[in-house]
This record gives structure tokens, C-alpha cells and sequence, in this order.
């Protein structure tokens, strides 16, 4: 009984589990880091002489962990050295990792590597020099670098010295490598991290060019400041000159009077050196509105990547210079506030103006790539033309996903960035969604069955002309059902298409890989092809056929190879069914104005194709299928195919029906050679006859000295046309005088071979009852039918090996099989499993010459419309049966089919004559009789030995025998 569980409430609500869980790995991450830092200690306090698994001193322990850091650290060390450091620097890094929540879900995966790198590392650490106060026997990676690195040395062919420097730069980048893996990095973060230790690099050298850069200019100021005043002292002291004559002599400058003249003094002078420092500045800089070039060049984005690097140490370096103290700095504000006198109203035009010039690198990044539409109207077709489809997400998440900008990313000139990234946002590319156009439904073309001539002329209204006689006419198309009634299904592109995707899922949860390439709907099953992964084998596909038609919610389906081509097919049943009517198949061109000898409507294709089978070239055919799978409607299609097509003159029938019920209807059509043949035991009688007309008919031919029935038929038709005659040569008697043969020559008439189709309803019947000789008639007419014109139909329900035996498949090349129970059966018919799958109600496959298997939807034709048929085909007379086909040829032909047969069952043979001679002697001699005797004497077995003394018992030679089994022997002595 089915019960139903409550959902519960979670006992924490969802934020709540998140933030524990966030603690949890938190406190997870902090041991992690403790350990390593212990294992950090441990190693870095180790002191050989600490009591531990190898030393037993009474010495204090050094290590900072004490006796268990010593005892740890001892072994550590011997086996993997320094190695052990590895060991640390993992526990700190995943510790940190689960600390700060980032990448601690690689951990599991990445540390089942972490013993290889903790082992190269102590492999590195032996090609490595010990220190002086090294006191092990072993390097630096212990007695496991050591060793590895030995072996290792032993591989290169190099010498020892060169080998360890080639080893350990071999081992070293393996370690980077596999040390990032393990701790955790991913490609990006290496990437990030490269990227970032370049920067600073470059960054710190743009620094120092800087300082350097000041340094010197600063220089260059002194020494300009200093020519100034000297310049002043110089102007000056001519002035006093000039003033004062007394002086003039003195060329030393005057000492101030007092501290007040002092100060004045050097204000002076600096002021006078600040103005011509201004001018020089003036006249070495051009003017900023003619080429207002330095002061938009320090807010424009710098081409290059070195410029852009200064452009960011600019503000670091500007404050740097703030704290330059001293006169430095008084300079620098004298000389500030005469630059800004001078200059104030010239910036203001350019200063306003760059924030609007510059593209900063915060508005150039999210345009182009989410919001800002392509500036360009017309997208450039060398951008659709050569779209990089994998950069363009790519780029998008890195742009999307990241705060600052990469230098890389907003190198070049803002236009540049909307070239592939922005079109292809612009008009984001389609997700495959399957269209209803979708070019893998290849729905068949609805053309109509191209009509015979026959049907042609049957549909135009023709003259009646009364000739009198009573010539054979084909029945009419019209005594069949009328196709054009027939209910039409179309399936819809989307519901095929629908269906192929949800056929790929199916098999793709069957671990089935591959792709439907084609789908290929029909009046009763759809085909989808398969074209599957490479290395996927077929049997493994064919053998999930049920299970895809149970994901598949169908009847069945039925997966198979397709001939000729890689795809495996997997046919499914449409939701409606389409009725397959055989006036269909009769009114087609191929069947109406083909020139197969013995046409055979089976049906149409999984496409709509009408199938016709030639029954002259197969030349018999072999139909099982269960009870109920439309065999007794194939087996009337076909027979009509051949009563619409051949005139009794030219397809004569033999009809064996041990069901009773089925053929009867055709009881006196003039193309039976016999009434239908009911009785099994009698069914033996025609087919042996059958084979004696078979052999007659050779013998024919080979007198003719053709080869087939369609030679010898020719010839007929020739000398009839002719008037000729045919002579026969027959043995009339003996010469009473000379004893020699007398033969007669005797004209007959020419005659034209019909072909002879015996149809078998159920052939297990007959098997039960004959089946050596059932055997023995099939294999000889099997070997030498086909020329004679004389082919076998035979059904039967019991696909089983006693009923289809390996002589009878040997015989039945051609081989159509309607639905079965099961796999076995499938295979005992054809081979291969598939029969199982079919739908029932003449759902067929049809092997052709033992290979090429093809699905037919064979054609309904009711009871009624075999029954008109039927009586029309009466009006014309009744049949010219043939005695002997039922009555059994007479004895002496018997005997003689029987040998051709080798069934002779009746009558001694010389053998067993020469048999029964032996024994009658030995009787004669020994005078004792019984079947023992007889048996041991002549060493043959007990069933013989019995007939032998049955027949001598017959024959008078022995009496029978008496109450205790004794024989009395009544020949005398020989
Ligand atoms: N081609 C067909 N199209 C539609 N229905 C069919 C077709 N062939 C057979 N059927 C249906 O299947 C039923 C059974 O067919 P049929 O009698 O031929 O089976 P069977 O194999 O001969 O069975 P049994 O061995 O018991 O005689 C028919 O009554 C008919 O309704």
C-alpha cells in the first residue's frame, strides 16, 4: 500500500545552515593554518640531537613543540628533507583558502597530488648544496630525494654535474607547475598573478625612473638658482659700484648691515631667481592655447603601457614630493604662486575641456560591451564575416566579472573595442532552437504512385465491343478497394522535430552518443537517424530497443543498421496508423508496366514506396510470423499479384492449405492445376508431384536445348507462330529378332510452360506429418526450380528449428518475417533480432537473398475483395486440373520420384537384398533363427535384423515362432 511522507521544516532555515556552514569551514581553515605553522616550527626547531625514534639522548629537547615536534620532525626530515617544508606550506594554504572561502571546493581533487609535489620538492632539495652545519648522511631531500634523484641521474645521459643542474631546473618548473595546481590555483589566478608581478615590476621601475628623473631636475634648479644669485651678487655689486666708487676695488659682495638688510637680501635674490625661472620656463614651454599639449597630455590616456603605468604612480609620486621638505618646498610654493599668476587665465580653457576629451577607463569598459549599441549603422561585414565566437563570451564574463580594468583589456583607442564583441551583443547569435523548418525532417515527397497503363486506361471510360468470345481478362482494378478513400496522417516538422530531441536525450541517458541526423517520417513508422559517436557500436543500440520504446512511450521500436550507410536506424510507430491498400500497389507503374516474370505486391516502404518482389527470381519464399500478424492477408495479396498479373495460360496454382479455411476461396479459379489441397498427407503427394514435373520439365528443355523456361517458352512461341511441330523420339519396344530398341518418332503440338507457384499455408502441419519427404521435395525443387519456372510460397506460424530446419533455410534464400514472440524466432528467420519489434497487422520485414533486410507495410485486402475476385475470375471457365497432382503419379513414376528424392521406403534394395541372402544362408547353415543371432552375426542393428527375420518368416524359410520364441528353420542344408 502506498503511504505518503510529510514534508518536515528544516530544522534551521536556509541563511541560517549557510552562515554554520561558513563558520564550520572558517574554523576548518584556521586549524589547517595552526597545523602548519606547527609543522612550520617543528621543522624549523629540528635539532638532530632531540630525543626521538632514532636518537635516544637524556638531553633536553630543543624543539619548540617538544618531545612530539621531535619526534615528528626526525623521520620527516630522513625521508623527504626539506621536503617537509611542502607539507606546511599546503596546510597554510588550504587553511587560508577555507578562511577566506575562496577555491575551497578544489581542495579534494587537487590534494590526491599533493604527495607527488611534496616528492619533487624533496627531489629538488637534494640536487641542492647543504649547508655547512648539515650533519645527516643524506641531502637535503632526505633518503627519498636522494634516492629519486640517483635513479633519475642514471636515466639522463649526461654527466653527473650537468645531469643534477639539468634535473633540478627540470624539477623545479614541474614543482611551480604542479605546486600551483595543488595549492589551488586556478589558470586565471596564475594568470592574475603573473599579470600582477609584472605590473609591480614595471610600476616599481617606473618609480625609480621618476625619483631619478627628480633628482635630477632638482638638481638642475640648484644649479640654476645659484647662477641666478650669483647673477644678482654680480648686478648688485655693479650698482654699489656705480654708487659708491670707494668699492669698486672690493670684489667681494659687502656683508649686511643689519639681519633685517639680510632678509631683505635674499628675498630679493629669490624672487628675482623665481621670475627668471619663470621666464625661461615661459620661453622652453610653448603656450598652452597654441598647442595646449602638456596639460591635456596629463589627463589623456597614454598609449602605451609604460605611460599608462606612470600615469598611475603620478599621484603616489606627486605626494611623494609633498614630503620633500626644506627649501625644496619653500621654493616650490614661491614658484607655485607665480606659476599660477602668470598662468591662470590660460588653463582655464584646456582644464575645463579634458574631462570631456578624456575616455576614462570606467565609461569605456561597460559600453561597448552590454549597453552602448554599435556606433557604427551599418555593422562592417569583416566583423560578421570573421566573428571569434569563443573570445566574445569570454570577454564578456571577464569584463562583466571584474572591478578594476586590465590593462590589456582597455588597450588601444575606445573604437577598436566594438568590433566583434559589439556586434555580436548587438544581435546576440540565436540558440540553436530547432526550427520548424528544421532541415533533418525529411518528410517523403506526397507524390502519387506513378499509375500503370492499365490503370490508366481502367480510369478512362471505354467502348464496350461484344467479341463474342470468352477470352481470359485480368480482373479489374475496380473489385478492389479504392485507394483515394484511404485516411492521409501528416506529421508536423515540429512534432518529428520534437520527437528527435527527446530520442536524443533517450539515448543519451543510455549512455548512447551520436546525433539524429535525418528523420524520416513514413505511413506507419517514422525513421530517425542515428548517426552515432565514434566507437559506439550498433549492438549496443539494437539491444536497448525496448528500452527506447519504453522512454519513448511506443509500442516498439525497431533499431537496425541502414545498408550502405553509417547511420543506424531507430523506427518508431506514428500516433496514426496509415492503411496500405493493395489496388495501390496493382495500379503502380512498377508493378502494372514492369516486366518481372512473377510480380509480387508486398507492400510499402517505411517511406511510402511501393515494394515488388519478383517470386521468379527469389525463387521461393519463406513467410513465418504469429498467429495473427497478417501472414494468411500477405499470402492473398500475393496470390492476387499474380492472378491480376498472369493468365492461367502463363501462372498455374497449387494451393495447400492444411488450415482448411484459408485458400478454399479459390477453389475453381482456372489457374489451380488442382482443387486446394487440404489434407497433409496429400499435400506430400503434390509436391512430389511437383518434382516429377519439375524433372520432366528438364528433360523437355534439355531436348529443346534451352536452358530455362523463358527459352523454352520462346521456342514455343516461335514454331507456333511458325505452324512447326515438335518431334518426340519414344522407345515403343524391343526387336523380337535382333532384341535390339525400337523407337518411334512422334509429333506434338508445341506447348507453352506455365510457371507453377505451390503455396503453402502451414507448412508445420505438413512437417509433422512428412516432414523427410517435405524436406527432400523442397531441397530438390530448391536446387533446380528456378529454371523451370516452378517457385515455392510457404507461411508458417511456428517459426520454431523443427519446422524451419536448417535444410529448408539453406533452400529459402528469400525470407519475410511478420511479427513474432521473441528474439529466437526473429533469428531462426532471419538471422537477426528485429521481427519482435513489428507492429502486427502486416508490419514486415523482407530479406532479399539472404542479406539486405528491409521493413514493408504490407497491404490490406478483405475477404470480400478476394470473393469478387474470385468470381470473376470463374466466369471464365473451369479449371483444367491435373490429375496426378492429387491422385499421386502411378507406381512406377513413384518409385522413380522417390529415388530422385532418395526416400525409398518401400522394397529392398540390392543392399538389402544381398542383406537378406546373407542371412537366409547363415540360418540355413546353423540351423537356428532369432533376431539376436541374425543381429550379431551380420553386425547390424536390431530393427534390421527383425525385418530380415520377418521376412524370412514371410518368405517360409523359418516357421514363426513358438510359445518360448523358437523358430523352427524349414530350408534344408545348403
Ligand atoms: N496489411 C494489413 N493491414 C491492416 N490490417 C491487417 C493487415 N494484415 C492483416 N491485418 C489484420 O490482421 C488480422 C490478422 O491477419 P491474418 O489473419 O492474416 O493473420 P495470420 O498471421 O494469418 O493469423 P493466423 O496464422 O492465425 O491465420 C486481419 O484480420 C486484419 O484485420
Amino acid at each position: 500500500m502506498a503511504y505518503q511522507t510529510r514534508q518536515r521544516d528544516p530544522l534551521l532555515d536556509s541563511s541560517m545552515q549557510a552562515a554554520l556552514e561558513k563558520r564550520g569551514k572558517e574554523l576548518v581553515g584556521i586549524a589547517l593554518v595552526l597545523v602548519g605553522l606547527a609543522v612550520l616550527a617543528l621543522m624549523y626547531s629540528y635539532t638532530p640531537e632531540d630525543p626521538s625514534w632514532f636518537s635516544a639522548t637524556d638531553e633536553a629537547v630543543q624543539n619548540w613543540l617538544g618531545q612530539t615536534g621531535a619526534a615528528i620532525a626526525a623521520p620527516m626530515f630522513m625521508i623527504v628533507g626539506w621536503g617537509g617544508l611542502g607539507i606546511a606550506v599546503l596546510f597554510l594554504a588550504w587553511g587560508l583558502r577555507f578562511s577566506f572561502h575562496r577555491g575551497q571546493d578544489r581542495a579534494l581533487g587537487r590534494l590526491i597530488f599533493a604527495p607527488i609535489a611534496v616528492a619533487l620538492l624533496a627531489i629538488y632539495a637534494s640536487s641542492l648544496e647543504p649547508p655547512a652545519d648539515w650533519t645527516h648522511s643524506f641531502g637535503l631531500g632526505g633518503i627519498f630525494g636522494d634516492t629519486a634523484m640517483s635513479i633519475a641521474l642514471t636515466i639522463v645521459p649526461v654527466g653527473a654535474a650537468t645531469g643534477i643542474k639539468l634535473l633540478s631546473l627540470v624539477i623545479a618548473a614541474a614543482l611551480v607547475m604542479l605546486g600551483l595546481f595543488v595549492l589551488g590555483f586556478t589558470w586565471g589566478e596564475v594568470k592574475g598573478g603573473v599579470r600582477f608581478l609584472g605590473l609591480s615590476l614595471v610600476l616599481a621601475y617606473a618609480m625609480l625612473l621618476r625619483m631619478l628623473g627628480r633628482g635630477a631636475s632638482a638638481a638642475a634648479s640648484g644649479a640654476a638658482s645659484l647662477h641666478a644669485r650669483q647673477a644678482q651678487a654680480r648686478e648688485e655689486r655693479a650698482a654699489r659700484r656705480e654708487a659708491d666708487p670707494v668699492l669698486d676695488d672690493d670684489d667681494e659682495m659687502p656683508e649686511p648691515n643689519s639681519a633685517a638688510e639680510r632678509v631683505a637680501a635674499v628675498i630679493r635674490a629669490r624672487r628675482a631667481a623665481a621670475e627668471e625661472e619663470e621666464a625661461q620656463r615661459a620661453v622652453a614651454e610653448p603656450p598652452l592655447t597654441a598647442a595646449p599639449h602638456r596639460e591635456p597630455a596629463t589627463d589623456e590616456e597614454p598609449k602605451s603601457l609604460l605611460g599608462r603605468l606612470r600615469k598611475r604612480a603620478e599621484p603616489e609620486a606627486a605626494d611623494d614630493a609633498a614630503d620633500e621638505g626644506g627649501e625644496d618646498r619653500i621654493r616650490g610654493k614661491i614658484s607655485d604662486i607665480i606659476k599660477s599668476r602668470v598662468r591662470a587665465p590660460l588653463t582655464a580653457t584646456p582644464r575645463e575641456e579634458a574631462p570631456r576629451v578624456e575616455p576614462t577607463l570606467r565609461n569605456r569598459r561597460p559600453e561597448p560591451l552590454i549597453y552602448k549599441p554599435a556606433p557604427a549603422p551599418a555593422p562592417k561585414p569583416s566583423l560578421e564575416a570573421a566573428p571569434e565566437p569563443e573570445a566574445d563570451d569570454d570577454a564578456v564574463e571577464d569584463f562583466a566579472s571584474r572591478e578594476m580594468p586590465e590593462p590589456e583589456l582597455v588597450d588601444g583607442p575606445a573604437p577598436k573595442l566594438d568590433n566583434p564583441v559589439f556586434v555580436r551583443r548587438e544581435a546576440p547569435a540565436p540558440t540553436p532552437a530547432p526550427q520548424a523548418d528544421s532541415p533533418r525532417v525529411q518528410q517523403p515527397l506526397r507524390r502519387t504512385v506513378e499509375p500503370s497503363r492499365r490503370a490508366v486506361a481502367e480510369s478512362q471510360p471505354a467502348l464496350q465491343f461484344d467479341e463474342g468470345g470468352q477470352d481470359y481478362e485480368t480482373p479489374p482494378l475496380s473489385l478492389l478497394t479504392n485507394p483515394a478513400g484511404i485516411e492521409r496522417h501528416h506529421l508536423s516538422d515540429e512534432a518529428l522535430e520534437e520527437n528527435a530531441r527527446m530520442l536524443e536525450n533517450v539515448l543519451d541517458d543510455y549512455g548512447v552518443k551520436g546525433e539524429i541526423v535525418s528523420v524520416r517520417p513514413g505511413p506507419v513508422v517514422t525513421m530517425y537517424e542515428l548517426e552515432p559517436a565514434p566507437g559506439l557500436k550498433a549492438s549496443r543500440v539494437i539491444g536497448l530497443a525496448d528500452d527506447i520504446a519504453r522512454s519513448m512511450s511506443a509500442l516498439s521500436a525497431r533499431v537496425s543498421t541502414v545498408p550502405g550507410r553509417s547511420v543506424i536506424g531507430i523506427e518508431l510507430p506514428n500516433d496514426k496508423r496509415e492503411m496500405v491498400v493493395l489496388r495501390e500497389m496493382l495500379a503502380s507503374r512498377d508493378f502494372g508496366d514492369g516486366n518481372q516474370k512473377l510480380p509480387l505486391a508486398l507492400g510499402k516502404s517505411i517511406g511510402g514506396d511501393p515494394i515488388i518482389a519478383n517470386l521468379a527470381k527469389m525463387p521461393h519464399l519463406l513467410i513465418a510470423g504469429t498467429t495473427g500478424s497478417g501472414k494468411s492477408v500477405a499470402i492473398n495479396t500475393m496470390i492476387l499479384s499474380l492472378l491480376y498479373k498472369l493468365t492461367p495460360d502463363e501462372c498455374r496454382l497449387i494451393m495447400i492449405d492444411p488450415k482448411m479455411l484459408e485458400l478454399s476461396v479459390y477453389d475453381g479459379i482456372p489457374h489451380l492445376l488442382s482443387p486446394v489441397v487440404t489434407d497433409p498427407k496429400k499435400a506430400v503427394v503434390a509436391l512430389k508431384w511437383t518434382v516429377a514435373e519439375m524433372e520432366d520439365r528438364y528433360r523437355k528443355m534439355s531436348k529443346m536445348g534451352v536452358r530455362n523456361i523463358e527459352g523454352y517458352n520462346g521456342r514455343v512461341k516461335e514454331a507456333l507462330a511458325k505452324g512447326e511441330t515438335f518431334s518426340r523420339t519414344v522407345q515403343t519396344g524391343f526387336d523380337d529378332e535382333t532384341g535390339d530398341p525400337v523407337f518411334e518418332t512422334e509429333e506434338i503440338t508445341p506447348e507453352a510452360m506455365p510457371y507453377i507457384v505451390v503455396i503453402v499455408d502451414e507448412m508445420a502441419d505438413l512437417m509433422m506429418v512428412a516432414g523427410k519427404e517435405i524436406e527432400a521435395c523442397i531441397q530438390r525443387l530448391a536446387q533446380m526450380a528456378r529454371a523451370s519456372g516452378i517457385h515455392l510460397i510457404m507461411a508458417t506460424q511456428r517459426p520454431s528449428v523443427d519446422v524451419i530446419t536448417g535444410t529448408i533455410k539453406a533452400n529459402f534464400p528469400t525470407r519475410i518475417s511478420f511479427q513474432v514472440t521473441g528474439k529466437i524466432d526473429s533469428r531462426t528467420i532471419l538471422g537477426e533480432q528485429g521481427a519482435e519489434q513489428l507492429l502486427g497487422m502486416g508490419d514486415m520485414l523482407y530479406m532479399a537473398g539472404g542479406a539486405k533486410i528491409t521493413r514493408v507495410h504490407g497491404p490490406f485486402v478483405s475477404d470480400e475483395e478476394v470473393e469478387e475476385i474470385v468470381t470473376h475470375l470463374k466466369q471464365f471457365g473451369p479449371p483444367d486440373y491435373k490429375s496426378g497432382v492429387v491422385e499421386g503419379p502411378d507406381e512406377d513414376s513413384e518409385s522413380s520420384i522417390d529415388a530422385v528424392l532418395g526416400l525409398n521406403t518401400g522394397g529392398n534394395s540390392d543392399t538389402e537384398d544381398a542383406l537378406y541372402d546373407t542371412a537366409v544362408h547363415i540360418v540355413a547353415k546353423d540351423r537356428k533363427c532369432s533376431t539376436s543371432y541374425i543381429q550379431r552375426k551380420l553386425a547390424i542393428g536390431y530393427n534390421k535384423a527383425a525385418r530380415l527375420v520377418e521376412q524370412m518368416e514371410d518368405e517360409g524359410v523359418v516357421s514363426p515362432a513358438n510359445h518360448v520364441g523358437k523358430r523352427e528353420v524349414l530350408v534344408p542344408e545348403p
